[in-house]
């Protein structure tokens, strides 16, 4: 309910002063390319005088002609024409429409290729800089569904809005000729102006009105919209392929989607109706304004007022000026339609992270002395109504092997993202060598800390890039590379790679090989091989590895984390009793801790669990 009442207070604020993101947007795409953001107006400047010296030509043309046939004839051929001086300023007129045809067709071509280059410049830079804000911003910031929501808008502006751009520099453009076109005929018949300009008034305020509607019902429809992006994704792409096809689910799929898109589509429908019957009603007054003053100008011309050159100078203007300023008004009602969208990419911009370094942050330890302490720690995921771990208290001494242990959701995962300040406690503090974590730089202290998670992504890219991801700095370091993977024993897989280091992996590009999973598991932990980190997390990185990998990966890994701190979550006792001290969790909260062999002599939570895993290889 207050995430509705949330989204409707935005929404009318931004109703409220929907033109004030066009600085914004101004500002941006003159930061993508000046020179274009030059170009492309100072070309649609030039644009903008060209239909009125085309008129202001054609009616010398035609008076020119109207002068000469009240003249006595020079001859019957063209020769005599020529000859007699008498075609020599027709000629004249007729060369510079000509030459003004030339340069309308050159600059309006020139202006389209500054636009596009313009749009696309735009366009990446804007998504450049949607990706660089994103990557600012808070893990919990980007995990609530409403701010998802943002970002799907977000990001569809980035893409969707270069029109946007083209429209704002056409109606500069118009704008100027409209004023060039008014000035020509503010001589001859002011009234006119006015004329049009109120019969137009009824088409803006519907257009208005109307674009008002359709961006309401796009806000509100995004939570709908992400979900058939969704859908679409789950029905067709190749990694949910399998269990598609497994479990029949393409049905399911289709029918759920159907019924998202076609709610959209009824309301989508039912607008457009509207607006197309709306629209051809208020244009029609439009052109009753226009016939009316068409009129008026063909009666004075009758009754000798106006010139032959005149008429078609008037009639010819006034129609422009009409096609320009019905544009221009529908214009700046679509541009106010599409500066409310603008506002999601700008609000976006302005979302600010509260996980930051503080002012004056102290350098991270190196290396560790005493290690870290969570003291009274308690952490609720937003939206949630329960506590993921309240009430922890857990030391992390420098230097040592520590194994969590527990249940399904008994917020091991989430210890570790405290630990890395993906989040900040909801209650009590990490310490890291007796200070706040609070006061450290953020940046150093992720750097120092090398955790691959229980869903480590996986990259779609080479596997040396794979690896070298865990460093980017090194990416193309190819011994470092090839040293991490000896350490997480992936050099062996790699080598049977048809191209080695060079493979592309997964299926989605070209000449990708997809691994299996303790495959992918071997390179993700040599990503953590990448880092100089002082503090190591392995989040079950063993789940997928058969028991003679695992027991070598951990071999591995206890030898190089000697002199490191090091965490290892997993549910294999086989893999946990390699640990130098253990801590069993249970309801976010620590209820034992011990060695392997301490905490089964004491008979409690871990001897029970590991007689229950024992017991299934009995
Ligand atoms: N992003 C999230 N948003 C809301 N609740 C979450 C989120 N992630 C985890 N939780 C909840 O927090 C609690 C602790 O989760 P956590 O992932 O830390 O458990 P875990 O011990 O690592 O579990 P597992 O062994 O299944 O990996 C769980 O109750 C879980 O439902």
């Amino acid at each position: 309910m207050n995430l509705k009442l949330d989204a409707i207070r935005t929404m009318l604020r931004d109703r409220a002063g929907p033109f004030r993101h066009l600085v914004s947007l101004f500002r941006l795409v003159w930061t993508a390319s000046p020179a274009l953001t030059v170009g492309s107006l100072g070309l649609r400047l030039a644009r903008a005088v060209l239909p009125l010296l085309g008129l202001v030509v054609g009616k010398l043309i035609i008076d020119a002609v109207v002068s000469q046939t009240r003249l006595p004839s020079p001859g019957d051929s063209l020769i005599d024409w020529i000859f007699s001086g008498r075609l020599d300023r027709l000629i004249v007129l007729l060369s510079l429409e000509f030459a003004l045809a030339l340069l309308s067709n050159g600059l309006g071509r020139a202006s389209a290729l500054a636009d596009s280059l313009l749009s696309e410049r735009y366009s990446n830079f804007a998504s450049i800089r949607l990706m660089n804000h994103a990557a600012t911003l808070d893990l919990e910031q980007l995990e609530s569904s409403a701010e998802q929501d943002r970002l799907d808008r977000a990001r569809r502006q980035v893409t969707g809005r270069t029109s946007l751009l083209t429209q704002i520099f056409g109606q500069a453009q118009d704008i100027l000729t409209i004023i060039s076109l008014a000035a020509g005929l503010i001589a001859y018949a002011p009234w006119l102006i006015a004329l049009l300009c109120l019969a137009l008034i009824p088409s803006f305020l519907g257009e208005k009105h109307f674009n008002a509607q359709s961006y309401r019902i796009d806000y509100f429809r995004t939570p709908e919209r992400r979900q058939l992006d969704y859908l679409r994704y789950l029905g067709s792409s190749t990694e949910t392929a399998k269990e598609i096809k497994l479990f029949g689910l393409n049905g399911f799929l289709a029918q759920r989607f159907e019924r998202f898109a076609d709610a959209m589509y009824a309301d989508n429908r039912g607008l457009a109706i509207r607006r197309a019957a709306w629209g051809a009603a208020f244009s029609g007054v439009g052109s009753l304004a226009y016939y009316l003053a068409y009129f008026l100008i063909v009666w004075r011309a009758a009754s000798g007022r106006f010139s032959l050159g005149d008429l078609t100078f008037l009639a010819g203007s006034f129609l422009r000026l009409r096609g320009l300023l019905e544009g221009l008004l529908l214009g700046f009602s679509q541009m106010a339609g599409q500066v409310l969208y603008l506002a999601d990419l700008f609000d976006f911009f302005e979302l600010r992270p509260t996980i930051v370094s503080p002012a004056l942050p102290l350098p991270v330890p190196h290396p560790i002395q005493i290690g870290f302490v969570f003291e009274d720690v308690g952490y609720r995921y937003a939206g949630s109504e329960t506590w993921a771990v309240r009430h922890l208290d857990l030391t992390l001494h420098s230097g040592e092997v520590l194994a969590l242990v527990g249940q399904n959701g008994a917020g091991k995962t989430t210890i570790v993202k405290l630990l890395a300040r993906l989040y900040d406690p909801t209650e009590g503090r990490v310490l890291l060598d007796g200070r706040d974590l609070r006061d450290y730089d953020l940046a150093q202290l992720r750097a120092r800390v090398g955790v691959i998670f229980q869903d480590f992504v996986r990259f779609h890219l080479t596997a040396a890039e794979n690896i070298g991801v865990g460093r980017v700095d090194d990416l193309t370091d190819r011994p470092r590379v090839a040293e991490a993977a000896v350490r997480s024993l992936a050099d062996r897989l790699i080598d049977r790679l048809p191209l080695g280091y060079d493979q592309p992996l997964g299926r989605r590009f070209n000449n990708g090989i997809d691994l299996s999973g303790g495959e992918w598991q071997k390179i993700a932990i040599a990503r953590a091989y990448m880092r100089e980190a002082d503090v190591l997390i392995l989040d079950e990185p063993t789940a997928a590895l058969d028991a003679r990998a695992e027991y070598e990966v951990f071999e591995r890994f206890k030898d190089l984390s000697r002199g490191k701190t090091a965490i290892l979550i997993s549910h294999r006792f086989s893999t946990v009793r390699m640990a130098d001290r253990i801590v069993v969790l249970g309801g976010g909260r620590v209820i034992e801790t011990g060695t392997h062999e301490s905490l089964l002599a004491s008979g409690g939570n871990y001897a029970e669990l590991f007689d229950l895993q024992a017991s299934g290889y009995r």
